[in-house]
């Protein structure tokens, strides 16, 4: 049962409208309500004669009647923005060998602002095209043992007989300066990201439309010998398995990759829409 209350002004021309508050349910044996606070001091201020008459809407120009309000209510209307300030997001981008990590990070790169991408430390080989800074910094492999000697790596792990690793301090300073961080990782890696990072940080799980298309697109990068070709394709066979324990599943299909980008974008625009926010600290 909930009691309400109607308030209507004595003088129509102050008040011309009826108010309508609902209480939450009395307690059986409770001697006195008590409103909440809020409630009680909007109930006394709206029952105060206004001191400020509130002009006819028709006539008064649009500041008149606001200042009006502002006198009724007791305080002025106060311009900050509503919502808090999005914090800074980790957004985790993996999925198997193939699915098309880089493809979509590089799209991403392309048309999103205010992303920072980790360049992750990497022990492998420079393919052709790859740009040290850009793509990776390409460390040799005691240059890596020593960053992890160090605890310079929030995360690092040995991938196909090559280190790979992400730099802690990158990370830091860019979400400082309110950048969102993006990290591409292996499936190996984002299982340690999330022991780590728990729910503080957002993890996308890339998927191809089907296997053998997976395979396909493997196939046709010609970046990778016949033997080390079928280690990844056994190995995405199985890791695909860990799409679980992601909190989002993108499927870049094949020529469909601008769809999975946006897909991308709206699941960081939807985080950053969220009541309550991720916050991680690394
Ligand atoms: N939507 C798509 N349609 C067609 N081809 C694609 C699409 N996405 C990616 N590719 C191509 O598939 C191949 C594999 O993509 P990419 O190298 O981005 O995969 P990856 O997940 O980063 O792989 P790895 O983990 O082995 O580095 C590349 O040749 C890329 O150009």
């Amino acid at each position: 049962m909930f009691r309400r209350l109607l308030l209507c002004s004595s003088s129509p021309s102050l008040f011309p409208f009826k108010l309508s508050i609902s209480l939450s349910p009395r307690p059986l044996f409770s001697p006195i309500i008590s409103p909440t606070p809020r409630l009680s001091l909007s109930l006394s201020r709206m029952s105060r004669p206004p001191s400020v008459p509130i002009p006819s809407l028709d006539k008064a120009d649009r500041s008149e009647v606001i200042r009006a309000f502002e006198a009724t209510l007791g305080s002025s209307f106060s311009s900050e923005p509503i919502a808090p300030t999005p914090r800074p997001l980790i957004v985790v981008i993996s999925g198997p060998s193939g699915v098309g990590k880089d493809a979509v990070i590089s799209r991403l790169r392309e048309v999103r602002n205010n992303l920072h991408f980790v360049v992750t430390a990497t022990s492998r080989a420079k393919r052709p095209g790859e740009v040290h800074g850009k793509d990776y910094y390409f460390v040799s492999k005691d240059e890596f043992l020593t960053m992890v000697e160090r605890n310079e790596l929030l995360e690092h792990a040995l991938v196909y007989g090559d280190y790979k690793g992400i730099p802690k301090q990158q990370v830091r300073e860019y979400m400082a300066r309110g950048y969102d961080i993006v990290l591409r990782v292996d499936i190996q890696g984002a299982q340690t990201l999330r022991r780590i990072l728990r729910d503080s940080a957002v993890f996308v799980f890339l998927v191809a439309e089907s296997e053998a298309k997976m395979v396909e697109r493997l196939v046709e990068r010609r970046t990778e010998s016949k033997e080390e070709l079928l280690v990844r394709i056994a190995t995405a066979r199985e890791e695909v398995r860990h799409m679980r324990n992601f909190d989002y599943v993108v499927v870049n299909a094949d020529g469909e990759l601008e769809r999975a980008v946006r897909l991308v974008e709206a699941i960081i625009d939807s985080e950053k829409a969220k009541v309550r926010q991720r916050s991680a600290v690394i």
